[in-house]
């Protein structure tokens, strides 16, 4: 398995990410290849060589075309020797330049042109045919963005809106990296702590203190950096990828690096404004883990409220959720609900059963048990790509199973019996995993 780490000694962003990235492998082929496939506005996405103080890293360089109604697409010369710019200009508001560099005209609630909510944005990603676990990660990613924008914003998540420029750049960030994990193929990742400097930033809305409102929301109960430096040093989206994507803080793990990479970020500091990133190779050893069960049981509660609190577990991050029929006291028929959670996740799960159901206690209880090593892989099989989970048992693959949701779709799309999909990917799967 591969493991990422991230070491965010000058703080963390998108396009530092997805520099990063490429610098330590990712094929940006693969990554341009799965964004143009999406609907967004046509882009020319390029890595340039830039020194940091000394080191020589890899910085983004991405144009949009523009597609605004009242705008003409410009050709790919414009601009060229100005790095991450959208060539946009409004008839409205005002210029700003973000801490990366890039000048967008910006009026939050004056606009004229087109924007794209939190939901379009999710949707669209739900909608498309990025590999399974880039496209669980983004939305992972997006997810948290939109949350705290909406609460610093006073609004739901779901209506959060990203500025049309904002949000192109937000699309090919977020998803270029989560693209660039996957061409790297990233298990697991660890993140150090995060600075995220001081003073004050002026962006659409003012002039604001730093770390800005959204990206302080993000990075509560993440470990912060002892590391004063003024100006933005990390962004809410390179927050949102430490908060969604990382499975532990801290320090370099203790084990041989494979490869080295550096994304440079569009400020000059008096040290090196890099994200560097390290790739380590782990060797497989059975897992072991610790789980909770948490139960209870009922015979006052209907099946209408009973399939919501199924549902609102699993959004809260239960492994999973299953109901079995009892008899109770004085002969009522009833019904036990087992939730499976990882420990993290067990007070929001207890307060859900609670609040929201009518019971007056919950019971609870440590597990541990052995998992297989897991890995999510595409398939090219004669109904389109379907992702397969790979099961591994010290570094031997045992099982490889199809995920529902990508044979569901073919099914539907190819007019074929689920089965039918299902067994196709096991013989692909088969001959193009070796096994
Ligand atoms: O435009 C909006 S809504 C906005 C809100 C906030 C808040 O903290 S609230 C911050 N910013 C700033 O925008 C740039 C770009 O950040 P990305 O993560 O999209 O690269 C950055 O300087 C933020 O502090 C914008
Ligand atoms: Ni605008």
């Amino acid at each position: 398995m591969k493991l990422l780490f991230l070491d965010c000694q000058s703080g963390i962003s998108g396009d530092m990410t997805l520099s990063a990235l490429i610098d330590l492998g990712a094929d940006i082929n693969y990554i341009r290849e799965h964004l143009r496939k999406l609907p967004i506005d046509p882009f020319s996405l390029n890595i340039k060589i830039v020194d940091k103080k000394g080191i020589s890293s890899k910085q983004l360089d991405l144009r949009f075309y523009v597609t605004d109604s009242e705008e003409q697409l410009k050709p790919p010369s414009h601009a060229l020797e100005r790095g991450h710019t959208h060539e946009h200009s409004h008839d409205h508001g005002h210029t700003h330049t973000h801490n990366h560099g890039h000048e967008h005209s910006h009026d939050i609630g004056h606009h004229s042109h087109s924007h794209r909510k939190a939901s379009t944005i999710l949707q669209m990603i739900e909608n498309s045919e990025l590999p399974f676990r880039a496209k669980e990660r983004s939305l992972a990613v997006f997810r948290v963005i939109a949350e705290a924008e909406g609460k610093i914003h006073g609004m739901d998540p779901e209506e959060v809106h990203f500025h049309e420029v904002g949000a192109m750049d937000s699309i090919i960030d977020v998803i270029g990296v989560c693209l660039a994990l996957e061409s790297l193929d990233i298990g697991r990742i660890v993140a150090s702590p995060v600075p995220t400097g001081y003073g004050k930033i002026m962006i659409a809305h003012g002039l604001y203190p730093i770390p800005a409102p959204a990206t302080a929301e993000i990075l509560i109960g993440v470990p912060l950096a002892d590391f004063h430096v003024k100006g933005e040093l990390t962004t809410p989206t390179g927050a949102a990828f430490i908060k969604a994507l990382v499975d532990e803080y801290g320090n370099m793990p203790p084990l041989a690096m494979e490869k080295i990479g550096y994304g440079a970020g569009k400020k000059d500091f008096e040290h090196p404004n890099v994200l560097r990133v390290v790739l380590f190779n782990v060797e497989e050893t059975p897992q072991q883990e610790q789980i909770t069960i948490l139960e209870c049981q009922l015979d006052d509660f209907t099946g209408e409220a009973m399939g919501f609190i199924m549902e609102k577990a699993l959004n809260q991050g239960a492994l999973d959720v299953y109901f079995t029929p009892v008899t109770m006291k004085k002969s009522r028929p009833g019904t036990l609900i087992t939730i499976l959670t990882k420990p993290e996740n067990t007070f929001v799960l207890e307060e859900l059963l609670l609040r929201e159901t009518s019971t007056f206690g919950v019971r609870k209880s440590e597990w541990s048990r052995r998992i297989l090593s897991r890995e999510f892989k595409e398939i090219q099989t004669v109904y389109g790509k379907i992702t397969v989970k790979v099961g591994m048992l010290e570094g031997e693959i045992i099982k490889i199973y199809p995920e529902y949701e990508d044979v569901k779709k073919a099914a539907y799309q190819y007019d074929v019996p689920f089965v039918d999909v299902y067994l196709v990917v096991q013989q692909a799967a088969r001959e193009q995993v070796i096994i």
